[in-house]
């Protein structure tokens, strides 16, 4: 459809063209509307050039995410009961020990209304720390240190960080035990659970190179249950940047909105990407817990 649109386009112009060209063998009048002409027909021009730009960008971005459904909207509230899609048991589970409690499905609730009050300052921490970070990729949280050159900074020193932290960590985890009907003292916080801030430019290193498609299970070895806080909307504060599950057939997709809490169970069964972001900045925080004790951590303490 595109192409034939085009060639409406160039059929116009070679007939605009035609006529000037009669023009300028004319009186200086006629060359003086003829003049006219040709920067009206340069102004056409290009405003066909930035239309079909346009049109193609768009296909282009369209191919590149092939979304077959969309899981969870932007504008969309789910709340106050989370909204589950089970997915299948991996097999890869025989192949590990199993702990009390792991169960394999995929919870895409909206909490906004239990995080709202934890939004802003949580999203100005990320600012703060990912700013002295000086990345792209993420911050980890796990040690409360940032490294800035040789000087390091413990962002928990900040808005009475580790309360605000307890809080969203606790709340994150009962969602997850109710869902997944667990013993929430059975689920441990665990590494890496890091701010990210996401932009259109190019990644610095491997680790900010965030669309491939991968397993938290197989990137982050601890991980059984991730969970997303996201911190900016999709679609007003960047565009692109969806979280997609690669499914066998599908590839499903949950927008991003600030205050909404997506979580699953880490194994193949959610195989992901992050689409490319291709405009503005995204904003989220990775909590993740495990269901082994020895690979648990500890809740970051006020120095
Ligand atoms: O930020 C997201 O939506 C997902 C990030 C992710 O897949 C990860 O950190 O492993
Ligand atoms: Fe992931």
């Amino acid at each position: 459809r595109t192409q034939s649109r085009l060639g409406v386009f160039s059929n116009k112009t070679v007939e605009s063209a035609f006529c000037v060209s009669v023009s300028v063998r004319g009186n200086a009048l006629r060359q003086g509307s003829a003049w006219r002409g040709s920067r009206g027909l340069a102004a056409l021009l290009l405003v066909v050039v930035f239309v079909c730009g346009a049109a193609v960008w768009l296909y282009v971005t369209s191919l590149d995410s092939e979304i077959t459904e969309t899981l969870v909207r932007q504008g969309e509230l789910v709340s106050p009961r989370p909204r589950v899609y089970s997915v299948p048991c991996s097999e890869d589970y025989e192949n590990y020990k199993r702990y009390p409690g792991e169960a394999l499905h995929r919870a895409t609730p909206d909490t906004s209304l239990h995080f709202a009050r934890f939004l802003f300052p949580t999203r100005r921490l990320a600012e703060r720390g990912l700013a002295l970070a000086g990345s792209d990729g993420g911050v980890n949280l796990h040690s409360g240190a940032l490294s800035m050159g040789k000087q390091f900074v413990n962002i928990y020193r900040w808005e009475k960080f580790s309360c605000l932290f307890l809080n969203v960590r606790e709340r994150i985890q009962a969602i997850i035990a109710e869902t997944f009907g667990l013993d929430p003292t059975l689920l441990y916080l665990t590494k890496p659970t890091f701010f990210s801030r996401i932009n259109s430019t190019i990644a610095k290193t491997q680790h900010d190179e965030y669309w491939h498609p991968h397993i938290d299970k197989v990137t982050y070895g601890s991980f059984d249950y991730t969970s997303l806080l996201y911190l900016s909307d999709y679609g007003s504060d960047f565009t692109g940047g969806r979280f997609i599950f690669m499914d066998e057939n599908a590839n499903r997709t949950v927008e991003p909105r600030a205050g909404r809490v997506s979580f699953f169970s880490s194994g193949t069964e959610n195989l992901h990407r992050v689409e490319k972001v291709e405009w503005g900045t995204r904003f989220a925080i990775t909590v993740s817990f495990t269901c082994d004790p020895a690979h648990g951590i500890s809740d970051p303490a006020m120095p």
